[in-house]
Formats: structure tokens, sequence, C-alpha cells
């Protein structure tokens, strides 16, 4: 079974991929850290993330990486979503996803263009939201966590920002599958948002056959 997962940021999607995982015990990819670690490798080598041929240069991370906690940080996030409008750095991480996806026994994957593009063929498609001040909020909460010392308005724009672009991109932009189930997990607890998901799940599965 290929679970996909898809929302914007701070929704609450890698949250709730990562449970579904652990409970149908499948692999999961957060696929924005590959994202990540293009703007991680961009960064490191001082080129220019508005680049295109930069960012494509950048591509060729290696696998350890993706374990760097620096990935996680506000500034990198920014900066992937600037490298992932290049068409040509989505067309260099598309088989990798797809090979996940495609892997025996199934796959859960999180992202903006799983049920979209990555695997339109998934069994179970779920696109996460919640309001752009409630994920201000949480991003904010964890970043504090972190150490970040960073404002909720500043974070707020940040968001929105991010939420233009990755919509706004000619390249398989956020948006939600025809098919897909709709979480809104603006007033739902992690507890009660995850058993939402394991029942929509459950219910497109029943329903699949
Ligand atoms: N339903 C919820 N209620 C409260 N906090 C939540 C909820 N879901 C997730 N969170 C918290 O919000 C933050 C963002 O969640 P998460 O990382 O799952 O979002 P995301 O959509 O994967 O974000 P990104 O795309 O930026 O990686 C985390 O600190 C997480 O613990
Ligand atoms: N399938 C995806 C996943 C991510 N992106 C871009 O990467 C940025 C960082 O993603 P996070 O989920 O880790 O926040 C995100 O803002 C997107 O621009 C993507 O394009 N496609």
């Amino acid at each position: 079974m290929i679970i996909a997962v898809d929302g914007p940021a701070a929704s609450g999607k890698g949250t709730i991929a990562r449970a579904l995982a652990r409970h149908y015990n499948l692999p999961h990819l957060d696929t924005g850290l590959l994202y990540r670690a293009v703007a991680a490798t961009l960064l490191r080598a001082g080129l220019e993330p508005a680049s295109e041929a930069d960012a494509v240069a950048s591509c060729g991370f290696e696998d350890e990486l993706l374990g760097d906690p620096w990935l996680r940080t506000d500034e990198v996030g920014r900066l992937a979503s600037v490298v992932s409008a290049h068409p040509p750095v989505r067309a260099a991480l598309l088989e990798r996803q797809r090979n996940f996806a495609r892997q025996p026994g199934g796959a859960v994957l999180d992202g903006r263009d799983i049920g979209t593009v990555i695997a339109p063929d998934a069994e179970v498609k779920l696109f996460v939201k919640a309001t752009p001040t409630i994920r201000a909020q949480r991003r904010h909460l964890e970043l504090r966590k972190q150490g970040a010392d960073t404002s909720l308005d500043k974070v707020l724009a940040d968001i929105r920002t991010r939420d233009e672009r990755d919509s706004q991109r000619s390249e398989a932009p956020m948006r939600q599958a025809e098919d897909a189930a709709v979480l809104d997990t603006s007033f739902l607890s992690i507890d009660a948002a995850v058993q939402r998901a394991i029942a929509l799940v459950e219910q497109r599965t029943r329903a699949g056959g």
C-alpha cells in the first residue's frame, strides 16, 4: 500500500506520515528533506539558490547529510522552497522518490506533490491542512525548542511566502489531488489527528476493495 501525504508547511503531515508508517509497519520518506539537502549543499558551497545551474549542481549530496539536524532549521527550509521551484532540481530527485514509493509492500511518503506527481496511483492520498496562524504557532514553538530566537510574526510571514511559492511554481505545484481526503488538523491534537488519519486510511482501503 502506498500512502501519499501532502500539505503545506507545519500542517502536521510529517507527524501523521511517521505515525501511519509505524501503525502499518511501512517505510517512510520525508521528501522535504531531499530538497532541504539540496539547499544545504548549495549554502555550504556559497552558491546562489535563485540560480538554476547552482541548484542543479547541488543535487548530488551524500545520503548521510539527510540525518544532519541543520536541515531541519528554518533557514534551510526557506531555501529548500526556492531550489525546489527549479524544474531540473525536481527532475533530479524524481526517480529516487518513485523508487521509494514502489518498493515491495508499499511505503508512506510526505511532501507537496506525492499524490499528484510522485505516486499518482497511491491507494491512499491525504491532504493535511491547518490555518496559517495555527501552523505558524506550531512552527514557532518548535523553533523556540530548537533554541532559535524568532518572532511569531516572522514565522507567519515565512509560512505565507512559502505557501505562495510552493503553490504557484510552474512544476509540480503543491495542490490537493482530486482523489485525496482532506484532513484539517487546525483544532485536533496530534493524537486525534493521527486517529483521524488511520480512520481515513481504513475507509479508503475498504472502499478500494
Ligand atoms: N495536531 C497537532 N497539534 C499540535 N501540534 C502539532 C500537530 N501536528 C503537528 N504538530 C507540531 O507542529 C510542528 C510541525 O509538524 P510537522 O513537522 O509534522 O509538520 P509538516 O507539515 O511535516 O511540516 P514541514 O513540511 O515544514 O516539514 C511540529 O512541532 C509538530 O509536533
Ligand atoms: N515533495 C516536496 C517536498 C518538499 N518540497 C519543497 O521543500 C520545502 C521544504 O519541505 P518541508 O516539507 O521539509 O518543509 C518545501 O517548502 C517545498 O518547497 C517540494 O517542493 N516537494
